[in-house]
């Protein structure tokens, strides 16, 4: 579905690279998740998919078609995209704002509010909210719009760069509980980063932990990381040391604990 196949990149006055030699593959319908520390390269290569950042070597495919050799307006409408701190434009309402998203797609003004409207309501938020300004929303709420506005032109593929990164702990759980959800009806292949490790494990079926340059510690489910760490750095990562994580099955669902018992997280 999306493949990175041995892609580099080194920004411009730059003397490493951000991204050195990266290669996995996104199966379709997967939620994976890469995470790694502040600067290893994560936004670099989600960008790397709709073409906002170009590689200097190596080829990125969406659906079997190196990017390169798309049309990279066309490429981004086909991608729903949910940015750091929700992208909202500050002078549209909120519906606007998702609305807009849908009719650059080629849906009609009506037709694209009504949609952007069920959207609202499928991320949990009331309609009536759609006549506010982004500014007069709380940051979670923002975020909500921002998930709506990428699923609203119904994108087979989800890009979501740290999107719950500027809401509090509260927040962030129910907005991660949203995901799941989200998922559990639609089936979307999601492409999430996150430098949240605890994120990663509760939201990806697939988690890609990422050291400096992009480059690859470890690739698995989430329990993987905790039975079997692949090296030192995947164990420091994961703090499964210092935490003593352990997987339990509870009420048939794998959950991670830790020491006093504790529930950390849930694994899909
Ligand atoms: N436009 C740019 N110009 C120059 N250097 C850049 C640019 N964007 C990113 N970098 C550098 O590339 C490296 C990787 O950045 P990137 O944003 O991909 O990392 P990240 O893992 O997403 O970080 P964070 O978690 O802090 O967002 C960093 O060293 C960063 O400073």
């Amino acid at each position: 579905m999306i493949e990175f196949d041995r892609v580099s990149r080194t920004y411009p006055g730059s003397a490493h690279p951000a991204v050195a030699d990266f290669s996995h593959r996104v199966e379709p319908g997967s939620t994976t998740v890469f995470v790694g520390p502040s600067g290893c390269g994560k936004t670099t290569l989600l960008r790397m998919v709709n073409r906002m950042v170009p590689a200097d070597s190596g080829t990125v495919r969406v659906r079997g078609e190196d990017v390169s050799a798309v049309d990279p307006v066309q490429l981004r409408r086909s991608i729903g995209y949910v940015m750091q701190h929700s992208g909202l434009l500050p002078h549209r309402t909120v519906l606007d704002n998702v609305a807009s998203v849908a009719q650059l797609g080629g849906t009609r003004r009506k037709e694209a509010r009504e949609r952007a409207a069920d959207m609202l309501r499928l991320v949990g938020l009331d309609v009536d909210l759609g006549r506010r300004y982004p500014a007069e929303l709380s940051g979670g709420q923002a975020q909500r719009v921002g998930v709506a506005r990428g699923l609203v032109a119904d994108p087979d593929i989800l890009l979501m760069d740290e999107p719950f990164g500027a809401v509090d702990p509260v927040v962030r759980r129910g907005l991660q509980e949203e995901i799941l959800s989200l998922q559990e009806r639609m089936s979307k292949t999601i492409l999430m980063v996150t430098h949240d490790i605890d994120e990663a494990f509760l939201l990806g079926d697939t988690v890609v932990l990422l050291g400096e340059q992009a480059r690859v510690e470890q690739v698995g489910p989430p329990e993987e990381f905790l039975t079997a760490p692949a090296n030192d750095n995947v164990r420091e990562f994961t703090g499964a040391e210092g935490r003593l994580l352990s997987v339990e099955k509870r009420d048939g669902r794998d959950v991670v604990v830790d020491r006093s018992g504790r529930v950390r997280g849930v694994l899909q």
